[in-house]
């Protein structure tokens, strides 16, 4: 069967997988053309199964452009999602907050992104335009479609989880380097309430080929605002948060957090 939802686990997000029934895996390695996963918590392979009885794919561990690849290559999968027939990409990632109301452990609804790559000039769209994916200029208002978003919210509703869902701006800056002081009060200035590494060519190319995208942050560790502060924001520590996310905090990403999500039959 093939899966109608694909899903993008972030850094140290891979156990999202586990969920999955009837699970069968590809290494991505074993996959043509698909690019080489180098990074900490990013396995690297692509879990198939079923969640909630809906076929999905999830992949274990996405593509940096800070790992060498381009912005275009990093998206790869999400072409061959939309060629399996895939209608729905959740991508998750690991962020540092720059909102001030977020703390650690906080799961962040995506509501609209900034992207320093995009705005200077690193689209994954740059280039002939492919017409069997989608249009020349297609449209990004609407990246983060309001409807799941708001099932996202019911449904965090639902499970009491309130208290720690917030929904935000994400902003994409190339890393691998954190983000200087002043770079993230210009960010949080902007409008931004969330900072990481990713998703954003994901979702500019699952856009052009008509993907439906919700898209969560997990704030993994506050972005550094103060020059008095002694915090220094490093990998093992965004790891870690996660980890303790998803076995502390009530198992968040749990299928029954998708479960007012309306996974095409
Ligand atoms: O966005 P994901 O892949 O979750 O990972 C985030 O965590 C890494 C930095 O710790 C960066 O790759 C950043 O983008
Ligand atoms: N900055 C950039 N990327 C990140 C961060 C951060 O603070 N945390 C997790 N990924």
């Amino acid at each position: 069967q093939r899966p109608k939802t694909a899903i993008i686990c972030g850094s140290g997000l891979g156990g999202l997988a586990d969920v999955l029934d009837n699970k069968t895996i590809f290494p991505c390695e074993d996959i043509p053309h698909f690019p080489r996963s180098t990074v900490a918590g990013h396995i690297g392979r692509l879990v198939f199964g079923d969640l909630s009885g809906q076929p999905c794919v999830c992949m274990q561990g996405r593509f940096h452009y800070y790992e060498g690849y381009s912005v275009s290559t990093v998206t790869f999968p999400i072409r061959v999602f939309f060629l399996l027939g895939v209608e729905i990409l959740i991508v998750t990632n690991a962020a540092g907050g720059l909102n001030p109301h977020f703390q650690v452990g906080d799961i962040m609804f995506i509501r609209d992104h900034i992207s320093m790559l995009g705005l200077g000039g690193q689209n994954p769209l740059r280039g002939p335009n492919d017409e069997r994916f989608g249009v020349r200029f297609p449209c990004m208002s609407d990246a983060y479609e309001q409807d799941l978003l708001s099932l996202a919210m019911e449904s965090a509703q639902e499970l009491g989880f309130l208290s720690f869902v917030r929904e935000g701006v994400y902003c994409l800056q190339a890393g691998p380097s954190y983000e200087t002081i002043a770079e993230c009060r210009a960010l949080h200035a902007l409008g931004g309430d969330a900072v990481g590494m990713s998703t954003v060519p994901e979702v500019i190319v699952a856009r052009h080929c008509g993907l439906r995208v919700l898209g969560i942050s997990l704030i993994t560790n506050k972005a550094v605002m103060n020059y008095n502060s002694q915090e220094k924001a490093n990998h093992e520590e965004v790891l870690a948060g996660e980890l303790q996310l998803i076995l502390e905090l009530g198992k968040p990403l749990h299928p029954n957090a998708w479960v007012c999500i309306p996974l095409p039959s």
